[in-house]
């Protein structure tokens, strides 16, 4: 099974393949396919990249190749880690999504194309690249829905996972529990989907009725704008205690506040996005199924607000080796609910102007219905993530 990485020299880009040679995801004889920009610095720097590789990891390290040209991009999963990403301000206000997604819209489409005319058909694509949500729409009109998942969600549920084991004194792995919505600032902590080996349903709530304090997700978006107008007061004099801030908030803040604080810093959020990324990325080569959250194209198969969602959305969903089969999300509390369809709508509102509005249907995976089964499969990750903001 080969791998190729669009936008290998990039901070995310360069962290994704080193983790695939690193922790030996790829066998020695498959490929990892370097992919850089003819005339940019990285059609330049990609060479040196896999020379960099192949000098630390000789002896275990699969075959690289390096490809410039989109055409030229072959394998069985690409991971979309090209693009423009938005540099911290300093009053902490993002750069407009809308000039991000211009420019990477031209990337999303440029690979979605040259996939679609060259490609084997049955690729499956990772959109790492922000806005995620953009390149899964881009991706999936061309690619077909069911080949293409945006890893932001995933990311986002393993830092909630990592936040709630914290604050209960567990190691991550022992929790469950997604994160859905929009990658970033609207991404939706899924409280019901909460799980925790050992305790029964009984500690459980209570558990989780602790660790929320009596707030609902109504007051989400409010405290995340309060959050980060206290970082930025307090960062601009003392970074650290903008980080120790953070600690005494509640998971979930955490889980937005924490990346963002992390990218205002100056430091990208690399590592954590890459480890992410590979999860999935072993998911697909292993032939497994397991349930992760990413951004999917849906056609109807996860209700929110009352109404089927036609268009992006981070939610559960199954993923295996054809990309993603179903979308697991039972019934889910009003809150829950509202700040989904929130999200959706947003999410819909910033993919118009840069789709048809119609995701391709086709796909080799076999589209199953809407599961009401619970969400609790957990993978068996233990991976640290920490990273976003506008969204990173
Ligand atoms: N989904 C997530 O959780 C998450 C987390 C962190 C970063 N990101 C996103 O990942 C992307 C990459 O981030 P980074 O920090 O590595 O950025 P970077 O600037 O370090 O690297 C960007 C890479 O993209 C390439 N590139 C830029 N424009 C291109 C074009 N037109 N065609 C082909 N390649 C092009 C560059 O050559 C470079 O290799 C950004 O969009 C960022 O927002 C996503």
């Amino acid at each position: 099974m080969d791998v190729a990485v669009l936008g290998a020299t990039g901070d995310v880009g360069r962290q994704i393949c080193t983790q695939l040679v690193e922790r030996q995801v790829l066998p020695p004889t498959s490929r990892l396919q370097l992919v850089g920009r003819p005339g940019g610095s990285s059609g330049r720097a990609v060479h040196g990249l896999r020379t960099d590789l192949v000098d630390a990891y000789d002896e275990h390290a699969p075959l690289l190749d390096v490809a410039l040209d989109p055409d030229d991009v072959v394998a069985d999963v690409v991971v979309v880690a090209a693009g423009r990403t938005p540099p911290p301000t300093s009053d902490g206000v993002p750069a407009s999504r809308a000039e991000l997604a211009a420019d990477n819209a031209a990337v999303f489409r440029a690979y979605a194309d040259a996939l679609a005319a060259h490609g084997s058909g049955s690729e499956v694509v990772v959109v790492v690249s922000n806005p995620v949500e953009l390149g899964v729409a881009i991706l999936a009109e061309r690619l077909g829905r069911h080949r293409v998942i945006g890893m932001g969600a995933w990311l986002d549920t393993l830092r909630f996972r990592r936040e709630l084991a914290v604050s209960l004194g567990v190691r991550r792995h022992r929790v469950g529990g997604f994160v859905g919505g929009q990658h970033g600032e609207d991404a939706v902590p899924l409280w019901s989907t909460v799980r925790i080996s050992g305790l029964d349903v009984d500690e459980r709530e209570r558990a989780v009725a602790r660790l929320r304090g009596g707030r609902t997700l109504a007051t989400f978006p409010a405290e995340v704008a309060d959050a980060k107008a206290q970082l930025m007061a307090v960062a601009s004099r003392d970074i650290a205690a903008a980080f120790a801030l953070i600690d005494t908030w509640p998971p979930d803040l955490r889980v937005v506040a924490r990346p963002w604080m992390t990218h205002q810093s100056g430091a990208k959020t690399a590592t954590g996005t890459a480890s992410a990324t590979i999860d999935l990325v072993e998911t697909i080569l292993d032939g497994r199924e397991i349930v992760v959250a990413g951004q999917v194209a849906l056609a109807g198969e996860a209700r929110v607000g009352g109404a089927p969602v036609d268009g992006v959305l981070g939610v559960p969903v199954v993923v295996g080796p054809e990309g993603w089969t179903r979308v697991l999300l039972d019934p889910l509390p009003p809150d829950e609910d509202a700040r989904l369809a929130q999200a959706a709508a947003a999410i819909a509102a910033g993919t118009a102007p840069w789709t048809s509005g119609t995701p391709a249907t086709t796909s080799p995976a076999t589209p199953s219905p809407v599961t009401t089964s619970p969400p609790t499969t957990t993978p068996a990750t233990t991976t640290p993530a920490t990273t976003d903001g506008a969204a990173r």
